[in-house]
């Protein structure tokens, strides 16, 4: 089972390489690295076991936080329409995206980065992603809100982009031109 333990912080370079895309179709061993990525999000999301291994709760990770130079993510959260998002992705590729921008009012975390980094993190306001599912079917999803930015946190890993290098350095808070809040 992946712990903290196996979360690869701020420092390693590997936060910051792009990402060797995955053969398909993915071997075994790929796989099973998803699937246990996946279920680490449940983990993370369940009160007893994250008490338990001391998780910190994760609603996505992409292998290289788990020091696997992989383009694979997992997702497992509900957007803001209870919309249920549970996906293990092999080669994500934001193929389309509007010029409109959002953020999460929140500011960004990341499980990698021990510390707050305050301020606004601009993204597309919608995406559309094409990907290889666990189960080895391409996937073309349309992502708007949380979704989208969750996914593009998770995609930027795989290119070795981490939340704060999108945050504006004059003025953290600055409210990205032609966007609308995510609260
Ligand atoms: O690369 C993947 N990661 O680094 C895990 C991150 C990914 C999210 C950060 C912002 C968008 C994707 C993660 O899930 N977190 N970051 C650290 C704090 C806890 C947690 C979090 O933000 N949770 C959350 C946020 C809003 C609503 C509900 N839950
Ligand atoms: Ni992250």
């Amino acid at each position: 089972m992946i712990t903290m333990d196996d979360i690869v912080r701020e420092g390693n370079p590997i936060l910051n390489k792009v990402a060797t895309i995955v053969p398909l179709p993915p071997s075994l061993e790929d796989k099973q690295i998803l699937e246990e990525m996946l279920q680490y999000l449940k983990n993370s999301q369940d009160e007893e076991i994250a008490q338990e291994y001391q998780l910190r709760p994760g609603v996505g990770l992409a292998a290289p936080q788990i020091g696997l130079s992989k383009r694979m993510i997992a997702l497992h959260f509900e957007d803001l329409d209870e919309k249920m998002y549970s996906y293990g992705l092999f080669n994500p590729k934001i193929i389309s995206h509007s010029v409109e921008k959002t953020y999460l009012s929140t500011g960004e975390g990341c499980l990698s980065v021990d510390r707050e980094v305050p301020g606004y993190v601009p993204r597309h306001a919608r995406i559309t992603v094409s990907a290889t599912d666990l189960d080895g079917n391409k996937v073309k999803l349309r992502l708007k809100g949380f979704a989208a930015i969750v996914f593009q946190h998770e995609i930027d890993h795989l290119n070795g982009i981490m939340f704060y290098d999108h945050i504006n350095k004059d003025d953290p808070f600055y409210e990205p031109e032609n966007s609308k809040p995510v609260d």
